[in-house]
């Protein structure tokens, strides 16, 4: 190991009450919103398939154009309120809203820039409104900031020159000033996502990523910041060049997850993973045709194996220009839930059991009352699922959260292994299904020999 100025400053989990309830609340709301939704995704009549918060790039906007957009910010349909209202039903425990992306405007009143809330037609303090809202019915409010910034001057990809040098360190001052500002305005915000810091100019900047972690802690003790604000004294991000994780909870899972096989590694520390309900759309795409739309039951699983894995997950809804929410994404509010008012109690304060994975599923234990769940995805043929339990552990009974009145039978399969029995029958014999395969080689699909 060697000694870094700006590496990871502690090692293991944060054990403070701040970190805990991060760490309880396991279900938060991504919230993705700014001048891009009002494009959604099509420009010059073209509509563009890739992430609609992108869409200055993909349809490379000059920035003075995409600046435009800031005279039709105009969401008279915004109410604060019902967002929180919805959010609350849903059951998401915390909340993390853009205050600026990479496009740069800024949803609040920022006294550093014009490019805000405050110069557009609709004056709206959009982070003020939120925060209070959501405050109100007890959803912990996270800031996402993009470091990234296509609209200010100063920001540079890299520092190559001594032009280059006091323009970012004009863009430092920039945004130490706004984070300043949003904890000051906001101070009821529980901690910064940090996003768009993987440039040259920032990895050059590492102790600059320190000094924003230590003065946002020293404006509000107990503040949680992730990892992907950080760049070590060499440039190593998310994680030092001693593999010491930096910042609070590892955000390195932007629409993946860390494999049961391979990384178990992350059940060690804290990390969120944070998912698109699209494949990749983040911000508002007026046609989700573009691209598989994922089911409840496929976001119930993303934030199933999240939880499984001792890790929190933001689910993303990327709000209309007008300030009101898509049908698709009401309705998968709504149906998350109802899946949350029976089964919440198996995600909130869950953890990384550590017994072995089975096929059907994913266990769950309770940080605090150490209950242990088992949540079934994969319904086995059998109509039995497998529990392998550590020597010594046995399971007494297993009562299904829709009635825990009833009992599902269990028998014995073999030393520290029990069968539990589902409910009712999915098929009555294993389902086979024959697929007809093309691959680059020419191949019709027939299986071709190892090669050994
Ligand atoms: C949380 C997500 N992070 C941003 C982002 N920018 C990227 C550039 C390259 C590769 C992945 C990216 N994700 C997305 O726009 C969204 O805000």
């Amino acid at each position: 190991n060697e000694s870094l100025k700006y590496g990871s400053q502690y090692e293991g989990k944060r054990q403070d009450e701040a970190m805990q309830k991060f760490r309880e609340n396991r279900l938060g709301q991504f919230i993705h919103w700014g001048l891009y939704a009002i494009p959604g995704g099509k420009w010059d009549g073209k509509i563009y398939p890739g992430a609609a918060e992108w869409l200055q790039s993909w349809a490379d906007v000059p920035p003075e154009e995409w600046s435009k957009l800031i005279n039709q910010w105009n969401p008279d349909e915004f109410d604060a309120q019902e967002w929180a209202h919805m959010a609350k039903e849903a059951g998401f425990k915390y909340m993390t809203v853009t205050t600026k992306h990479h496009e740069g405007f800024c949803l609040w009143p920022s006294e550093y820039t014009d490019f805000d809330v405050a110069s557009a037609p609709n004056k709206t303090d959009i982070m003020g409104e939120l925060i209070d809202a959501y405050t109100k019915v007890g959803i912990d409010v996270y800031f996402y900031y993009s470091i990234l910034d296509w609209h200010h001057p100063d920001w540079r990809y890299d520092i190559k020159s001594e032009e280059d040098e006091q323009a970012f360190e004009r863009y430092k001052t920039y945004v130490d000033n706004q984070l300043t500002e949003l904890v000051e305005r906001y101070p009821e915000v529980k901690g910064f996502w940090f996003d768009g810091t993987w440039d040259k100019s920032v990895k050059k900047n590492g102790k600059w990523t320190l000094e924003i972690q230590q003065m946002l802690k020293s404006l509000k003790p107990g503040m949680i910041v992730n990892s992907r604000l950080r760049a070590d004294d060499h440039g190593s991000r998310h994680f030092d060049s001693n593999d010491k994780l930096m910042g609070d909870y590892e955000s390195g899972y932007e629409r993946r997850l860390p494999s049961f096989r391979e990384d178990t590694i992350v059940t060690t520390r804290d990390w969120e993973a944070v998912m698109t309900v699209p494949e990749n759309q983040w911000g508002y795409h007026q046609d989700w045709s573009v691209s598989h739309v994922k089911s409840t039951n496929e976001v119930l699983e993303w934030i199933t194996h999240s939880v499984a894995m001792g890790g929190n997950m933001l689910v993303n809804i990327g709000p209309k220009p007008d300030g009101t929410i898509r049908q698709q994404e009401k309705t998968l509010m709504k149906e998350i839930e109802q899946w949350m008012d029976i089964n919440g109690e198996a995600i909130y304060a869950g953890d990384y059991l550590g017994w072995e994975k089975q096929d059907w599923g994913y266990y769950i234990a309770d940080q605090k009352t150490n209950e242990v769940y088992a949540l079934v995805f994969n319904v086995p043929v059998t109509q039995k699922i497998t529990v392998a339990t550590p020597e010594g552990i046995s399971i007494e009974e297993a009562h299904p959260l829709k009635d825990e009145s009833e009992s599902l039978k269990i028998s014995e399969k073999g030393p520290n292994e029990v069968f539990i029995h589902l409910p009712q029958p999915m098929f009555e014999a294993p389902y086979v299904i024959k697929l007809k395969v093309s691959g680059k080689d020419g191949s019709k699909g027939t299986y071709r020999k190892a090669k050994t």
